[in-house]
């Protein structure tokens, strides 16, 4: 049906561009709307099969997404909305809302509301009934389960008598109790029921005409309408108690670091063994490439497997054994409805860098994988505070750096020194964060928008494991897929590099770039084989101890630089520290240090950055300005101290 009565009354309607909206052929067209929270993307993930993102908290869904599935014989095509709180608001992801109503697509709409918290959340269907009084429609009380755990109880019977139209008791998360409301879907299709809204629009005509008179009408029309239909009990929610203290002034922030560092430790639950199922991979392309070699297999041959297609592999599944274990973990939280809170309570601090409280988990995600952090950076809704978000993020030293700074710090400067090091470390780090906040930060993210994030606190849900691991399945599955492409490629040029027939580096292409350009790169306080480790960490940054080991300890051949490369660490002659103490100066070693740390992360996470700012102009800016810092750190380092060490 086309709905041109709600186009015309719609709020929308009157100013809204010509809605990009074309009607499918044939089928029934159910659009979901609700507001923030409410399940919409549960239902329709249930529905339709697919994964869209849901989570404990409002916000998720900022485009129209489609899909289908059969009922009876009956195609249904499901449009899955952005939450919005009522049809006369103002964001980009309520308009897409409103100018989808107006454009009559929908044959039916199925309004979702929060039965947990449900006069509020039916003030989305007063706002319809009032704009689209001819819409075909039925509502859905959603999160049963959370409203029964709350004691309350329900009369939807009497709710679907008031109104005229199906209303169906829902657990979106259960697909198997779709039953119902397939079945009441089927007879809203049969009857086109259209809610009965004569008390609604005699109550608004009679109320004030301004904003709030209309909405005290909308109120007042939903209280009558659950007059004697909801029962709940008065004493308050055990959580709300448990909430005043994670979200109040005192303990607020000690708990909600506390909880933070217990999550990245939990994340190596799941993490560990899939890290090691990588450490196996690459042991089994040494066996391959070793028995290659005895069945006379040309030698370039098992060193390019070994080399380039087991190692990618390895440090694929490595790296993304940290990214589900974080994705599971933050998943069980942001499931919980605990991740709003964290959100919540350093929004206040993240204003003053015009970013928001959300902009907070990317930056710790960073300490672990700055990979895991760019791509946790989607929850913030702003383009502008996302950028600004994954630019400062890029300046936090990344787990793959604190593997590689204390070795050498220790070497150079011994156990009194090496702290002095790492305090340095962090306090260059809050410089350029800072730095790219004042340059970058005005252009990203206008004045207007500066402003913190306005969300409310969803209440606590009981995750479920199964849902949540789906979804950190699909993330790191994403994300190996993305680090495995450029991986390999990268992988593919340095083996390329250092392969010799001899099996001695000085005969290989890189010693002879490396030593050809040592001039330049003495400038920025690096001699032939740290930029070569410096240049390597461009790629991956765990490789550079594994480089330099191979090039300082001369026992390397092109495969265990190759090795190092990709294994950093597990590569790493044990007294590297040593050999280069002797080899290099201690001001080189230090502009080697800041240079590495303050470079740009590493190939993987620049992929990641580009997929969810979509930007390649602020791609290459971000990775141009990092390059640029660090070299730029290193020259400095390297001549201040060298006046001095
Ligand atoms: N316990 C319980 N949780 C549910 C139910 N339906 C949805 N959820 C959870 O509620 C949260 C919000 O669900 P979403 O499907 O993301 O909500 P949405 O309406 O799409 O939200 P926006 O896209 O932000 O508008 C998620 O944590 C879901 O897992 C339910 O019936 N019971
Ligand atoms: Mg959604």
């Amino acid at each position: 049906m086309s709905c041109e009565r709600c186009a015309a009354s719609c709020p929308a309607a009157g100013g809204a561009k010509a809605p990009a909206v074309r009607k499918a052929a044939g089928g029934v067209t159910v659009a979901l709307l609700g507001q923030p929270n409410s399940g919409k993307s549960t239902l329709f993930n249930g529905l339709t099969g697919a994964r869209q993102h849901v989570g404990n908290w409002p916000g998720k869904t900022v485009e129209r997404k489609e899909g289908t599935f059969e009922r009876g014989g009956t195609a249904f095509q499901v449009v899955d909305l952005p939450g919005s709180y009522g049809l006369a608001a103002n964001s980009p992801e309520e308009e897409v809302t409103r100018d989808y109503l107006a454009s009559g697509a929908a044959d039916i709409v199925l309004v979702m509301a929060d039965a947990s918290q449900l006069e509020r959340s039916l003030y989305m269907l007063a706002d319809f009934v009032a704009a689209c009084p001819e819409q075909p429609c039925l509502l859905a009380l959603n999160l049963m389960d959370v409203a029964e755990n709350q004691g309350k109880r329900i009369d939807a019977v009497l709710i679907a008598r008031r109104l005229g139209v199906p209303v169906v008791p829902l657990v979106a998360s259960r697909p198997e109790g779709y039953g119902a409301l397939l079945d009441a879907l089927a007879r809203t299709v049969r009857e086109r029921s259209v809610v009965d809204g004569a008390r609604l629009r005699e109550g608004i005509a009679a109320a004030p005409d301004t904003i709030q008179g209309t909405a005290a009408a909308k109120f007042a029309w939903i209280e009558g309408l659950l007059d004697g239909a909801v029962e709940a009990p008065a004493r308050p929610h055990a959580l709300s108690r448990f909430d005043r203290v994670v979200t109040g002034s005192r303990w607020s922030k000690p708990i909600t670091i506390g909880m933070i560092l217990l999550g990245f430790i939990l994340a190596f639950v799941p993490a560990i063994p899939i890290m090691m199922l990588g450490g196996a991979i690459s042991s089994l392309g040494q066996v391959v490439a070793g028995a290659l070699a005895q069945a006379g297999a040309p030698d370039v041959l098992g060193s390019f497997l070994a080399g380039v297609v087991f190692n990618s592999l390895c440090f694929g599944t490595m790296m993304v054994g940290y990214v589900f274990g974080i994705n599971l973990v933050f998943g069980l939280y942001e499931e919980a409805g605990y991740m709003a809170r964290i959100s919540y309570v350093f929004d206040h601090t993240m204003a003053r860098f015009g970013l928001q409280g959300k902009s907070l988990m990317p930056f710790l995600m960073c300490l672990g994988c700055t990979m895991g952090g760019v791509s946790g950076s989607r929850v913030i809704d702003s383009w502008g505070q996302r950028m600004l978000t994954v630019m400062m993020a890029w300046a936090i030293p990344c787990g793959s750096t604190w593997g590689v700074v204390p070795v050498l710090a220790v070497a150079f400067f011994g156990v009194a020194g090496a702290p002095l090091v790492i305090v340095g470390i962090f306090a260059v780090t809050i410089l350029i964060m800072w730095l790219v906040g004042r340059v970058f930060g005005p252009r990203l993210v206008a004045k207007g928008e500066r402003a913190g994030m306005v969300m409310e606190l969803p209440p606590y849900h009981r995750p479920h494991l199964g849902n949540v691991a789906r979804g950190a399945l699909l993330k790191s599955r994403q994300m190996f897929v993305r680090a495995i492409r450029v991986v390999a490629l990268f992988a593919f040029a340095i083996w390329a590099l250092t392969y010799t027939a001899t099996g001695s580096v000085e005969g290989s292409v890189l010693y002879a770039l490396g030593t050809a350009i040592e001039p330049v790169t003495r400038f920025f306080g690096m001699g032939w084989q740290t930029f070569t480790a410096w240049l390597c960490a461009l790629v991956l940054k765990e490789s550079a101890l594994g480089v330099l080991s191979g090039l300082f300890t001369g026992a390397a051949t092109p495969n265990a630089v190759l090795v190092g490369v990709m294994t950093g660490a597990a590569a790493a002659a044990s007294n590297i520290g040593e050999v280069m103490a002797q080899a290099i100066s201690a001001p080189e070693a230090l502009a080697f240090i800041f240079a590495f740390t303050f470079n740009m992360p590493c190939a993987a996470s620049v992929s990641a950055t580009w997929g969810e700012v979509h930007s390649t102009k602020w791609t290459v800016i971000t990775a141009l300005f990092y390059i640029c810092c660090s070299l730029l750190l290193g020259c400095v380092v390297y001549h201040v101290s060298a006046l001095f060490l």
